[in-house]
Order: C-alpha cells, then structure tokens, then sequence
C-alpha cells in the first residue's frame, strides 16, 4: 500500500498538534482499495485554537472530495454498564461549549459550504451505525460494543465527581473534549458522519472511590483496543465501497 503523508507543520495554516499520542500528520493512501485521507492528531480547545481553527480540516476535506468522515476518540465512561476497553458507537451528543455560545459555525455563515441554521438531529448517520453494529458482530466484538451519547467539555481538566454525576443525568453515557466540533462543520457541508469513543477510563462518580482519570490510562488503554478498532474501522471502509449506497 502506497502512503503519502505531510507533516501538519509542512501544510500552509494548518494548526499543530501539541497533545502527547497526536502525531501530527495527515496520511493520504488507500484503505483496502477505497481512498482516504488521515488525521494522525487532531485539535482541541484546551490547546487554545479557535473553534474555527479545530474544525478547518472538516472544509478541507470537503474540498477533497470526501463524502464519509469517520472521527474516533477517547472518552470517559459515565455509562455504569460500560468497562474500560469498550468501544462506543456515538448515536447522538451534547455539545456543552455549544450551549455557552462556543460553535465551529458562529460568524458569519459561508453558504459555499452550507446553510445558516443546520439540522443537527440527524448528525451520526443510523446507516452506518447499524452497519458497525453488523460489522463488530461478526467480527465477534458485540461484548464489547455499545452505542450511547457522547458529551464534549472544553477541557483540558478532567470532570469532577459533582460534573460527571450531572452529565450521566443529563443523558451522557461517555464524556471527553474533542469530535463534536468536527461533526458539526462536517454536518454543516453535508458529509456523512461516523463516530466512535473508545471508553479509555470510567469517569469518578462516587466519593469513596479512589480512581483518578490521567492522560497515561487513556494512551494504555487506547493501545490495547488499537487492533481492534483498527479492523472495525477498517470493515466499515470496505463495506462502504461495496455497498456505494451512499451518495
Ligand atoms: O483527542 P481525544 O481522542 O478526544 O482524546 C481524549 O483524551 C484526551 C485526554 O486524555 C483528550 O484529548 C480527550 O479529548
Ligand atoms: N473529559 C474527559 N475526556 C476524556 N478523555 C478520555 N477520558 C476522558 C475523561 O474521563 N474525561
């Protein structure tokens, strides 16, 4: 398989990836035929990027000609079923900096790429959900694959007990600091959107518990599921091709 990949620092106005586990590349090749485009690294606000900033890649891919976009990423579990290592197929989300006035599409809305007050009920495409679902079954992961909400905070701390008790309450089943920006902008220029959370740590509910969440559980465990993800990801890929049902 032929790659082509550029360093994020090389791209003209693109941001730079400074989290430790973002490599900061986009890797252009073919996935099991199908061409792709790559983010290794993405950007969030507790980097202090604008939110317009974080997003800019979705409009470039855009621009590329990529009609599906698939966003992975670590997160809390505030679900009490879930364990560490589950993969989440995201249905829905709460987009809490969204609620304090913080969206990738506040300003002046550019028509070129969609319209001013997008529809965001239909945002996680229930075709490819119910796809991934088929797909994790036989691949034998239906132990370990859920599907809930997915909350975004501005982060970069971790949730307080208090903060994770009322996000389970408000309907979050996992919680962390990235994707829904992206969704959004995707959303907004019309591509199909895919999304997973890999449930990398439980968030802390209870007073006497002594877990703590840190950022070196969340690479761990992100390295233990790798190759299984890797392989849904990838299935996925090759179904859309085969099924090209999509346009
Ligand atoms: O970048 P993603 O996969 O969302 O990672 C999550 O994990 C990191 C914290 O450990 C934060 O970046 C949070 O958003
Ligand atoms: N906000 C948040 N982000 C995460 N990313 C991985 N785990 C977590 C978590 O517990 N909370």
């Amino acid at each position: 398989m032929r790659i082509v990949a550029f360093n994020y620092r090389d791209i003209p106005n693109f941001p730079q990836s400074t989290v430790h586990g973002h490599a900061g590349r986009l890797v252009f090749g073919t996935l099991k035929g199908r061409p792709c485009v790559c983010m290794q690294g993405r950007f969030h606000l507790y980097e202090g990027y604008p939110i317009q900033k974080i997003t800019m890649p979705m409009r470039i891919f855009k621009l590329l000609g990529v009609e599906t976009v698939i966003l992975t990423n670590a997160a809390g579990g505030l679900n009490q079923d879930y364990k560490v290592g589950d993969i989440m197929i995201i249905k829905d989300h709460l987009n809490m900096p969204g609620f304090a006035g913080n969206n990738p599409l506040a300003g002046p809305n550019d028509e070129r790429f969609g319209v001013r007050f997008p529809c965001m009920s239909d945002a996680y495409d229930r075709e490819l959900q119910q796809m991934a679902l088929d797909v994790g079954s036989e691949l034998g992961y239906s132990d370990f694959l859920r599907e809930g909400v997915y909350c975004v905070l501005g982060g970069p701390s971790f949730e307080t007990i208090a903060e994770c008790r009322m996000l389970h309450k408000l309907g979050a089943d996992a919680v962390g600091m990235s994707t829904v920006h992206e969704v959004i902008v995707a959303r907004h220029c019309g591509m199909r959107v895919f999304a997973l959370s890999l449930i990398t740590n439980k968030a802390v509910m209870n007073y006497d518990s002594e877990e703590k969440a840190n950022h070196e559980e969340v690479l761990q465990t992100g390295k233990q599921r790798a190759e299984q993800l890797e392989r849904l990801v990838s299935t996925i890929v090759t179904r859309l091709e085969h099924n090209n049902n999509f346009a």
